[in-house]
């Protein structure tokens, strides 16, 4: 595989779609990578797989039987566009990936699986594609549920309470491989990370 994956993770309403659409319209007419950038997104849009994943958030279902939908539409998303394009030599950039099942399910099946967060974080390494740098967009859950607001419609999972486990998880990740996060403070002005961003995966290239 020639190509390089970065993603952008971090809780609801902390800026990774807007960010990742300002790179989508800047690559345009500066091009990020010269053998070209998919630009994409977990949980995928208009498959299967996807669907079944939005539709159980909507309907409440049962955390394991959620966590294992995620799993199945990040199977797909590795066999139909990520292993795609890493093996044409492209770019790719997903507005999440694996390290959002660690601290969302981390956090949902705290109650239902011994050590929820390391169970979910294990069930992906021996087919996982690990990314070469992620973004960590970090805010505080009173901040980004604030934002939510503004944007409209909600899903379960926007509670500030419930988005600080999440943010926990998010830290223990970065925490554990220094050397694949980068850490943003989504509290800034877009214009500023976005340089930072933009830098950073200059360097990478
Ligand atoms: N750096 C920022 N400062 C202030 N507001 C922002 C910033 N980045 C994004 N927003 C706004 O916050 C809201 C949530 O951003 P969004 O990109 O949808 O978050 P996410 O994809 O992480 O859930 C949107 O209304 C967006 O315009
Ligand atoms: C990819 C992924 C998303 N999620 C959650 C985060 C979101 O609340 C919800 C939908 O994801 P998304 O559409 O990316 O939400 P947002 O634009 O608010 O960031 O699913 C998980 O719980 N686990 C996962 O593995």
């Amino acid at each position: 595989m020639t190509g390089k994956l970065i993603t952008f993770e971090g809780i609801d309403g902390s800026g990774k779609s807007t960010m990742l659409a300002r790179l989508q319209k800047r690559n345009e007419s500066e091009p990020l990578w010269d053998n070209g950038t998919v630009f994409t997104r977990e949980p995928t849009k208009e498959t299967l797989t996807g669907d079944a994943v939005y539709a159980a958030i909507e309907n409440n279902v049962d955390p394991l039987a959620e966590l294992f939908l995620f799993l199945a539409d990040h199977a797909a998303h590795l066999a139909e566009t990520i292993r795609l394009a890493l093996n044409a030599g492209k770019l790719v950039i997903s507005d999440r990936y694996s390290d959002s099942r660690s601290a969302y399910q981390g956090a949902t099946l705290n109650k239902t699986v011994p050590d929820a967060f390391n169970f979910v974080r294990r069930l992906h390494e021996p087919w996982t594609i690990k990314p070469d740098l992620t973004f960590y967009f970090e805010i505080r859950p009173e901040v980004s549920c604030e934002r939510c607001k503004d944007r409209g419609a909600q899903t379960k999972f926007e509670r500030v309470d419930f988005l600080k486990e999440v943010t926990t998880n998010f830290k223990k990740l970065a925490e554990d491989e220094p050397e694949r996060f980068v850490i943003i403070d989504a509290e800034k002005p877009q214009e500023e990370n976005e340089k930072i961003i933009l830098e950073k995966i200059r360097n990478l290239i």
